[in-house]
Order: C-alpha cells, then sequence, then structure tokens
C-alpha cells in the first residue's frame, strides 16, 4: 500500500496570476511540470479579481486550487519600478494569510520545475529561504551595485572605504519557502504602507522586512536566467531543480529571439524544455489522474486492459475534467 504522507494538506505550492494576458499559460505550465516530478503537494493560485473566468476554467482543470485575494496597493512610487507591472506583486503578501497551510513554496508564473523539490519543505521552520539574485543586468542599472559591477555571486570586493559596509544578501523573490502567520501578515500590511516603493517593489520591501530571517539556498532552486551568462561557473545546466525565466524574451510561451542572449543554445534548449512540459497531454490533470490511479491499482489495470477499458476511464474521471 501506498505510504501516507503525514504532511499532505499542510504544505502546499502557491503562485500568483493577475490580469487577463498570457500569464496564465505559465501557471499551467507549471501545474504540469509539478505533476511531472511528483510533487506530492497542491498547487494554490492565489488570484486577482481581474483573472477571466475562461483562465479560472482553465487551471481548475489542470488541478489548481484556485484562492481569490484582494490586490494590495502600495503607497505612491515616486522613483518609478523597474517594469511598470511590478506593483501588482504586492498583492503577493496576502499569501502570508494562507494559515491553512503551515509551508508554502512560492513559485513565479514564469518558472518551471525540472525536479522533484518537495524536500525543501522539511527545512527547518522559522526562516524564509530564497535564492541570492544576480545584480548584473541592466534592470538594475540604477543600483549602486550595478554601477560598480559588484554582484553577490562573483568575489568582487565591496569597497569598503569609499562605500561602507556591503549591502545585505538580497533574494530573488520569485521562489520563497516560508510559513504563512497571521500576525505577520497584518504587520506586513501594516509596514508596507508605511514604507516607500522602489523599483523592484514588493521584492526589495521583503528583503528589508525579512532580512533577519533569510536563509539563502543554492541558486539551482531558482535558477534565474542570466547566471547563464553572467556567472556560468555556478551553473550546471545537468544539475537543475528550478528554472525562472524571467530574462527579456525568455518567457516560453511569448519567447522572443531577437532580445538579448536569446538566440543562445542554451536558452532555446530551456524553452523548448518548458513547451515539451506544456504540451504533455499524459501530464494534463485528468489524464494523469487516471494514469496514477490505473498504476496504483492492479485490479483496475487489468480491468482496463480489457473490452470494459472505456468505461472504467469515464468512471475514473474527476469532476472538474
Ligand atoms: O500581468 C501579469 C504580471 C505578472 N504576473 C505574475 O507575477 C509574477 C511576477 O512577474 P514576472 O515573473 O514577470 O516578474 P520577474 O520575474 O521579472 O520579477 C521579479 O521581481 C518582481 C518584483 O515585483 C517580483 O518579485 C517577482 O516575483 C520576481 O521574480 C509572474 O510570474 C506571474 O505569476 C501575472 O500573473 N500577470
Ligand atoms: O535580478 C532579477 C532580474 O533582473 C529580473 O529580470 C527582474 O525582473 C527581477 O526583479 C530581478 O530581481
Ligand atoms: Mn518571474
Amino acid at each position: 500500500m501506498a505510504s501516507m504522507n503525514l504532511n499532505a494538506g499542510k504544505r502546499a505550492y502557491v503562485t500568483f496570476l493577475a490580469g487577463n494576458k498570457d500569464y496564465w499559460m505559465g501557471v499551467v505550465g507549471l501545474a504540469k511540470g509539478l505533476r511531472k516530478v511528483k510533487s506530492a503537494y497542491p498547487l494554490v493560485v492565489a488570484i486577482l479579481p481581474d483573472v477571466p473566468e475562461e483562465h479560472r476554467q482553465i487551471l481548475v482543470a489542470q488541478g489548481c486550487i484556485l484562492r481569490e485575494i484582494e490586490p494590495v496597493v502600495p503607497p505612491e512610487n515616486k522613483v518609478g519600478y523597474s517594469m511598470a507591472y511590478f506593483v501588482l506583486n504586492y498583492s503577493k503578501l496576502r499569501i502570508w494569510e494562507f494559515v491553512e497551510y503551515e509551508k508554502v513554496m512560492y513559485l513565479d508564473g514564469d518558472i518551471q520545475v525540472f525536479r522533484n523539490i518537495d524536500h525543501l519543505f522539511d527545512s527547518p521552520s522559522g526562516y524564509l529561504y530564497a535564492v541570492k539574485d544576480c545584480f548584473c543586468e541592466i534592470s538594475w542599472c540604477n543600483t549602486r551595485q550595478y554601477q560598480i559591477g559588484y554582484c553577490q555571486h562573483e568575489k568582487v570586493t565591496w569597497p569598503v572605504e569609499t562605500l561602507g559596509s556591503p549591502p545585505p544578501m538580497y533574494f530573488n523573490a520569485g521562489m520563497l519557502m516560508f510559513e504563512p502567520n497571521l500576525n505577520t501578515y497584518e504587520d506586513l500590511l501594516r509596514v508596507v504602507q508605511i514604507s516607500t516603493p522602489t523599483c523592484f517593489a514588493e521584492q526589495d520591501f521583503l528583503n528589508v522586512y525579512f532580512k533577519d530571517i533569510y536563509k539563502p539556498i543554492p541558486s539551482t532552486y531558482n535558477l534565474v536566467l542570466a547566471m547563464l551568462w553572467r556567472h556560468p561557473e555556478h551553473v550546471n545546466l545537468d544539475q537543475i531543480n528550478v528554472v525562472h525565466y524571467c530574462a527579456n524574451g525568455s518567457k516560453p510561451w511569448r519567447y522572443d529571439e531577437s532580445e538579448q542572449n536569446m538566440d543562445r543554445e542554451d536558452i532555446k534548449m530551456l524553452v523548448k524544455k518548458w513547451w515539451e512540459i506544456y504540451e504533455d497531454s499524459s501530464l494534463d490533470y485528468k489524464n494523469f489522474e487516471i494514469e496514477s490511479k490505473l498504476n496504483s491499482n492492479p485490479a483496475i489495470a487489468s480491468l482496463a486492459s480489457n473490452e470494459s477499458c472505456g468505461d472504467v476511464l469515464t468512471n475514473l474521471a474527476p469532476s472538474a475534467a
């Protein structure tokens, strides 16, 4: 008999979806990727009210749990965001309210998992786990780090004499593991309203807020694509767990080869791998559920191999299908 997972129900992957554009495709890809690596936990989608019904139905049919959230609106930003739409990402703070789960792993919709990462949930509680960001891309051009060519992935020493203490470690907020907590949630919402927004929106805010409990994890748990050309010595393409298609032009569903670095062979390979998962119908929720029920029950499997196969499959189909 299959062993019981005592943590089922207490842990979840969570992603975020806003608007009526094409990010739902990323979420479908992620749901199928998590199934492919046999993750034991569900994918919850924190969804803003502006996501159309049609997209919601696709996600439900892909086995996602939808959890509608209200937007979080930060104070006015006088300096601008690196990308205007980053303002949306403040709504991510609502995930700290998901206390029906003891632990959640947040993954951006433009992330794909290529290996099972469930074991990260077993890391000690009380910390926020995330991967150190890379400061080398043009999106960082307004920061002191970028201007002096300093990145936390390189051994370039920070010029203490002229610039004082080095900046604290800084994580990319596309992948986070933490424990939802109502006190923290209320406090996050309070503090965000008295904080001045900066170019990386909630990512900057979360970095400041959680600086004392942030624990860095290896970059393979959120491979920011720029690492491939900025810090290749830290990347082993055969050992990748999680890819974050965040570089300009790299989102697989709107991949643009004409953008800088997008004609690289490694990028083409990773985009292709994303599409293979997205287009694999055996990973669709309905087909996958049937397949795993057949595999786990020899009696059904033998029935399915004879003529009544069609009936058995129909009876096993999940109601969401
Ligand atoms: O129209 C949109 C825009 C974004 N998203 C969601 O918001 C996430 C974040 O947007 P991007 O992935 O495009 O952003 P980046 O990866 O470039 O941004 C990084 O910086 C951001 C700063 O706000 C966030 O912290 C984000 O999680 C982090 O990975 C998406 O994955 C997706 O899940 C939508 O659903 N619809
Ligand atoms: O370093 C990353 C990268 O440059 C992404 O493209 C950007 O969108 C992120 O916010 C940033 O943290
Ligand atoms: Mn992203």
